[in-house]
Order: structure tokens, then sequence, then C-alpha cells
């Protein structure tokens, strides 16, 4: 069984939907990242399993037990579920150690003190214990959440863009020290984040929300290499969309045929990524025009009769703008889920 299960939850705001129909389920000891953009729901997904909003339809269980439904809402802090929300922030006349230790008052003072005690020293917090909030970094402030966030001994953690105030030196460090602690605690973790960098290198899984909906869920593999929708596509990097004839295996495509991921027959939208294609002797004649370099590489825009793409390239290759070249290929193309089909 599942550790927590969400089923068709749905959650209005007068005539706007801000989460609908919402399916998936989480194992202890994982990390799904919550992926969207602004607006998608990602937010009030998290209000709602943490029971600060009641759902207008659909139901969400914890270790089997029904948490919320629109006709019974088990009230946030019976759920056993810790959280760290971005203005979630700490209390600012208690130090470091009475801010962990504030969620275990009802607990007898020994314990409370060993698990105050050994939390810190799981976030590498326990030199600090003496200090205030104004005295630490922000990637200290951030552990002092997750410590009082763990402090309880929670199931189940919901992380809402936590290592987004950090700058980008310290949030690796911080975010791989968080995440591996949840995992090794055997915690399952909910991620929201609008980074999508952050989701392929974090997560286990990744559920792409679009308009309150999620619009794929996956290994950040298939999320990235088989990516089901256009939108999907080009929100996990960038992406050149080709349509074409398919029949069977293979598609012929402005750029000539070209290797299909699946079989399909007939009108196909086709998704490359720029590092699937490339220039050379061989395929469709197009003409430089920008070079972007990256440092590790370069991104070449390049235009002809086929359309107007993006290439990934070495950068020691000598194209120019105003270069002639040829463009062709070199993966299979992901044939994009036809409207019929993503219903
Ligand atoms: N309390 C509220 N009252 C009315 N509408 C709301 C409320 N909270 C959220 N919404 C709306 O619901 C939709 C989803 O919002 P939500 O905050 O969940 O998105 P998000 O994906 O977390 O966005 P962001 O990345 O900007 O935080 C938006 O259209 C938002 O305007």
């Amino acid at each position: 069984m599942s550790l927590l299960e969400v089923r068709e939850l749905t959650k209005r705001y007068g005539r706007r939907t801000a989460v609908e129909d919402l399916s998936f389920a989480l194992d202890a000891g994982e990390i799904l990242a919550l992926l969207g953009p602004s607006g998608s729901g990602k937010t009030t997904t998290l209000r709602l399993i943490a029971g600060f909003e009641r759902p207008d339809g659909g139901w969400l269980r914890l270790d089997g037990r029904l948490l919320g439904t629109p006709g019974r809402q088990l009230p946030p802090e019976r759920r056993g579920i810790g959280y760290v929300f971005q203005e979630y922030v700490l209390f600012p006349h208690l130090n470091v150690y009475e801010n962990v230790a504030f969620g275990l008052r009802r607990i007898p003072a020994r314990e409370r003190r060993e698990r105050t005690q050994r939390v810190l020293e799981q976030v590498g917090l326990t030199a600090f214990a003496r200090r205030y909030p104004h005295e630490l970094s922000g990637g200290q402030q951030q552990r002092v959440a997750l410590a009082r966030a763990l402090a309880p001994e929670p199931r189940l953690v919901l992380l809402d863009e936590p290592f987004s105030s950090l700058d980008a030196a310290l949030r690796e460090g911080t975010r791989s020290e968080v995440l591996g602690l949840l995992r090794r605690r055997g915690v399952g973790t909910l991620l929201v984040t609008h980074d999508q960098e952050e989701a392929l290198a974090a997560a286990d899984r990744i559920a792409v929300l679009r308009e309150g909906r999620i619009e794929q869920i996956g290994t950040p593999e298939e999320v990235y290499h088989r990516p089901r929708t256009a939108f999907v596509a080009h929100f996990l990097g960038s992406t050149n969309l080709l349509s074409g004839t398919a029949r069977g295996r293979v598609a012929d495509t402005p750029l000539g045929p070209i290797e299909l991921d699946r079989a399909a027959e007939g009108r196909v939208l086709l998704s490359l990524r720029p590092e699937h294609l490339e220039l050379g002797a061989e395929g469709a004649p197009v003409v430089v025009e920008a070079r972007y370099f990256k440092g590790h590489d370069v991104t070449l825009q390049v235009r002809g009769p086929a359309g107007s793409f993006r290439v990934q390239a070495d950068y020691r290759l000598p194209f120019r703008p105003g270069d002639a070249a040829r463009l062709r290929a070199r993966e299979r193309a992901v044939v994009l889920a036809s409207p019929a089909e993503r219903r």
C-alpha cells in the first residue's frame, strides 16, 4: 500500500478551479516533485494535503487513514504531516533549540530534549542551538525549519519551494543534504517547485501540473525523454516540434524520414530536443541564424525550407551565423499524444 493516496482531488475558489481531479500515490522514502508554472495548483495541492483547505471533491489517505474528503476533514495538527512552506517562518523570539522543540510541547520533557537534540544533530545544527534566527544564514534557517518539521517524526513532509530563497552555491548542497536525510528516514516527500532542473535532479518522480491537472507523471527520465504533450516537452527544457506522416516506426517529415519512439499511423506531432539534432554533411539544407555559447556546448538557431530549429552542438564546431549546413535527426523522435489520446 502506498503511504499517501490522492484520488480525484478537486478544489474550487468561486468559479475558478484551482485543482481538478488530481490522482497520484506516494511511497515511503519517495520524493515526488510537483512541477508547474505559476497558478497551476501546486500550493493548493499541498494545502489540501496539509489540511488548510477543504476539498470540493475526491479524497486523500495517509497510511490508509482518511484525512480529507468534502464531508470529513481531519484538522492539520492531527494529520501527522510535517511542512516547510515558503512563508512558514521561524519564531524570531525563540532560539534554534526552542523553535525545534516547539512542536513537541505535549511530549514528556526528557524525551522532548532527546528528540530535539537528535534532529538538530541530523541537520548539522547542534552548534547553533542557542542562536536566534536573525543570527543564521538563509540555508541554516531553512535547516531549522526542516528540523522543526521533522521533530514530531512525521511520515510525510510537504516542502513548498524550500530552496528558492537560497543562492545557487548553497542551494544544491542544502537540497541534497535535506532530501537525503528524508529519504534515509523513509519519509515520503512532496516537493513543490517551478524549477525544472531542481525537479529533474532531486526527485524520484515528477508530476507536471497544468491548470490544476496532472499533465504527466513519471520518472525524471520519462518526462524528459518521453514527454506526452508539447506542454511537458517545452516545460522540461527546450524542444523542436515537427509534424509528419507516420507509417509504423518511421515518419516522413520536412527533415526527411525520422525513426519514431513508438508506432503510429497518419498525421503526428513530434518532439526532438536540441541535443537530438545534428549539423553535418547530410540532411535538410539550413542556414545558421544565431549561435549561443553555453560554456560546455553551443545552441545554434538554424532555418531552412524545413522550418526553424534549435540544435545543440559541440562548442569546437566551426558553425557561425550565415554559414550553410545540413540538419538531421540523430535520435528517434518522440510521438506526442494526439488530442484524442490525451482525454
Ligand atoms: N485563496 C484563494 N482564493 C482564490 N483563488 C485562489 C486562492 N488560492 C489560489 N487560488 C487560485 O488557484 C489557482 C492555483 O493557485 P496555486 O497557488 O495553487 O498555484 P501554484 O502553482 O502554487 O502557483 P505559484 O507557483 O505562483 O505559487 C490560481 O489560479 C490561483 O489564483
